[in-house]
């Protein structure tokens, strides 16, 4: 990982899943990259700062020797895996944050609280506090990250207190945090709370997902909030701010200049000369509106005959989550009605909907991006989207349109740029599509130039520098105001 850090402060990144997962094949461990956005977002800030990341590898190892082994295979990456019971973490991650925590986050109703996986919350929370407390030393800067890990700042305070240690802890929540009515569905919802109001400083991606928790904290706790970005809690003054997440668009538009790359975007090009390509990249997650999408494709095709094989929606669904029961359904849903669609609408020439429920290998997905006119993102909430930076970084040449969700974090800072809609609607998402394939080029140009200008300054690295510079100042004055 690249230069050194802000004052040679130690810094120690921790969120649930480290950027290598683990996995054992005959026998041997082999790792690959982690999906999804957090891991995209702090990779990029490995180009400008050092730090440790420590996290779960994704597989239980119980004997001593194959851990040293784990170990060492991702020390090179600066990452320390902290081992897990895979039933304890199996109930940690899929029982507590992915069943109940992550709907409740996303505003998803029906959720049902059950105390076996929340004790095994609490227990990985401590597991992880029981790890870092004793690596870390005085004066580092310690920034834990997301839903699964909210009890972890106040049980490292503690221990780090115990131990005699003193450094900034900082907390970023990569999801929505919903506003306050829905937070009380949750029957621990203050334990959570009160686990990260013990940070300096803690990030959201937008004002709305700040102004949310400053709200549950004011209602629930009672804790002091008028003054702008800060609340006042048990004798502690806690930094509360919108920190913009982003990408790396250089590592894109690099990928693009790749001979292979290229060669697969003129073969691409060639594949589909005559017909509009729509892109989607999405976990297969409830939250990314999915069965929306397919069902608002559907209602487009229906609404526009003409254009009977001259459209095609490329859909790369990542595989997620596949132990909790929910997202098996959705797996299920999906593929009857994408096979619903293209029974409904293939003709000899072609199918109009492609879906790929795989992971896609990184230069495939930005020739994939390159080639597609419009990109299409209907989640019904998701804490920013980098998908959609993803697409506007590889759409250099061709000025791609954007066809994004209202609900998407994106949404907040991209909406110039893009075609806006409702994701419940489908009539609305049909003519979305409908304009973006026939905005004209200077609308279109213009779109463009307004996300690219949003993208390339707002990059991972900006964010993650940002954020480490605000907790290293609320290091060397905590009490002063934020
Ligand atoms: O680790 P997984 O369970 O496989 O899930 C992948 C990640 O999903 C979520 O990503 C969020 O963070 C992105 C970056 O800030 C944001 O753009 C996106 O909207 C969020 O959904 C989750 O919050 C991560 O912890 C997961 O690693
Ligand atoms: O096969 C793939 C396709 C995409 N992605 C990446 O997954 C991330 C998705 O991040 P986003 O913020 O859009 O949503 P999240 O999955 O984190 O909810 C993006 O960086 C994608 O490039 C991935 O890891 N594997």
């Amino acid at each position: 990982m690249g230069a050194i850090t802000d004052e040679k402060r130690n810094l120690i990144i921790v969120s649930n899943r480290l950027p290598l997962s683990v996995k054992q094949v005959d026998g041997a461990y082999q790792s690959s990259i982690s999906s999804g956005g957090l891991v995209t977002s702090l990779s990029g800030l490995t180009k400008s700062t050092k730090f440790q990341w420590f996290g779960w590898p994704g597989i239980e190892v119980k004997d001593p020797k194959d851990r040293e082994d784990v170990q060492k295979s991702l020390e090179a990456h600066n990452a320390i895996p902290i081992f897990l019971d895979s039933s304890l973490a199996h109930e940690h991650y899929n029982g507590f944050s992915n069943r109940i925590l992550w709907p409740v986050l996303h505003y998803q109703s029906g959720v049902v609280f059950d105390e076996t996986p929340w004790q095994a919350y609490r227990r990985v929370n401590e597991l992880f506090a029981d790890a870092i407390a004793e690596t870390a030393d005085s004066g580092s800067l310690i920034w834990v990250h997301d839903y699964h890990l909210m009890l972890l700042p106040e049980l490292l305070r503690d221990r780090l207190k115990q131990q005699g240690k003193s450094c900034a802890i900082g907390f970023s929540l990569h999801t929505p945090f919903p506003a306050g009515d829905f937070w009380r569905n949750l029957p621990v919802r203050k334990h959570l709370i009160e686990g990260m109001l013990s940070s300096d400083l803690i990030g959201f991606h937008t004002d709305e997902y700040k102004q949310n928790f400053i709200d549950t904290c004011a209602s629930l706790l009672n804790a002091r909030t008028e003054i702008p970005n800060q609340i006042q809690y048990k004798n502690r003054l806690v930094c509360i701010n919108k920190f913009i997440v982003g990408i790396d668009p250089e590592k894109f538009t690099d990928s693009l200049q790749k001979p292979d790359v290229q060669e697969r975007i003129r073969s691409l090009k060639e594949r589909y000369k005559g017909v509009k390509v729509i892109v989607g990249v999405d976990r297969l997650d409830h939250i990314k509106g999915l069965t929306q999408k397919l069902k608002g494709f559907d209602a487009f095709l229906d609404d526009h005959p003409e254009l009977q094989n001259k459209v095609v929606l490329i859909q790369v669904a990542v595989p997620s989550r596949e132990d909790v029961k929910e997202y098996q359904d959705l797996e299920t849903e999906l593929c009857t009605i994408a096979g619903k669609i293209n029974g409904k609408h293939a003709t000899p020439e072609g199918t109009p909907l492609l879906y790929m429920h795989r992971s896609v290998p990184f230069n495939e997905l930005t020739a994939l991006y390159s080639v597609a006119d419009v990109c299409l993102l209907t989640s019904t909430r998701d804490g920013m989207n980098l998908v959609a930076f993803e697409y506007v970084a590889c759409q250099e040449e061709c000025h791609g349109v954007l066809v994004l969700s209202e609900f998407a974090g994106a949404a907040s800072f991209m909406t110039n740029g893009s075609i806006p809609f409702h994701p419940a609607n489908k009539t609305e998402m049909s003519e979305a599509i409908f304009n973006a394939l026939n905005l004209d080029p200077a609308e279109r140009k213009a779109k463009y130039e307004y996300l690219r200008g949003f993208v390339n300054a707002n990059t991972s690295a900006k964010w993650g520098e940002t954020f480490i510079e605000k907790l290293s100042l609320r290091c060397r004055r905590p009490g002063e105001s934020c």
